[in-house]
């Protein structure tokens, strides 16, 4: 059984006259422990590929299954539950909350796990300081560079050690040695932890680190190699 399994995904969207096919009869299926960047043109469907195996968009058909239990047919809050406790997020649209510092940025999907208060600092800080945000804990996002909230959005989403990471375009706002940095942390995270990533980029810096490159060109897979 593969940690994730996709089955004849179909995914449409109707833009004027003309329907795009995001995802057209895609199959794939991904072992605990993969490392796969997926790249291709831009509307290619990489990001409808990730928001469909994070449960967050409606499949018009096809199965999902994250340890062989399939989740495009579970209700919200069901789906809630799992990405809270499986998935880790490094998205755009999931950016950090405003009102909350990089700390409690980080904090927050811990406490909505019922982590403890104690364990919470432990964790956020030990997290900041590995990517380099050490000093920065107090500040909101306004008060931090794009490079850094992306850095505190990773943070985030590694903090709890999810057995999955799905990064969409991670390394947009990085300069060289903060791409690199990223990248061996989520390096570290896979052959310690097992942790599975797959990454959305257009960044040939980032495809370098991958173990499994697949390339998507009008919502199918068009290459798929491991080396
Ligand atoms: N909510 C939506 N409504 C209408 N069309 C959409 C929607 N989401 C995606 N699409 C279309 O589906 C196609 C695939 O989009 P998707 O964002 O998955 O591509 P992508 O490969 O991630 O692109 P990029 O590299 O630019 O991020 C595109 O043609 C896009 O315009």
């Amino acid at each position: 059984m593969s940690a994730i399994e996709c089955l004849d995904l179909c995914k449409h969207f109707q833009q004027g006259d003309s329907v795009i096919k995001a995802l057209d009869h895609l199959s794939v299926a991904f072992e605990q422990g993969a490392f796969v960047c997926l790249s291709g043109p831009s509307g290619s469907g990489k990001t409808t590929l990730l928001n469909a195996i994070g449960g967050l968009d409606e499949l018009d058909s096809g199965e999902v299954r994250l340890d062989g239990q399939r989740i495009d047919n579970l209700s919200k809050s069901e789906l809630a539950d799992i990405r809270l406790h499986k998935i880790g997020f490094v998205f755009q649209a999931y950016n950090l909350i405003p009102v909350l510092t990089a700390r409690e940025n980080v904090e927050f999907v811990m406490q909505v796990q019922g982590i403890p208060a104690s364990e919470r600092h432990e964790k956020a800080n030990a997290i900041l300081e590995e990517v380099g945000l050490l000093g920065m804990e107090h500040r909101l996002p306004a008060q931090l560079s794009g490079g850094q909230q992306q850095r505190v959005a990773v943070a985030r989403a590694i903090v709890s050690k999810p057995k999955l990471v799905l990064a969409d375009e991670p390394t947009a706002n990085l300069d060289t040695r903060s791409m690199e940095k990223l990248m061996e942390q989520f390096v570290a995270l896979n052959q310690n932890h097992k942790v599975t990533f797959l990454i959305a980029t257009h960044d040939t810096r980032v495809m370098a680190y991958a173990k499994r490159q697949i390339k998507m060109v009008d919502g199918q897979i068009v290459a798929d190699e491991t080396r």
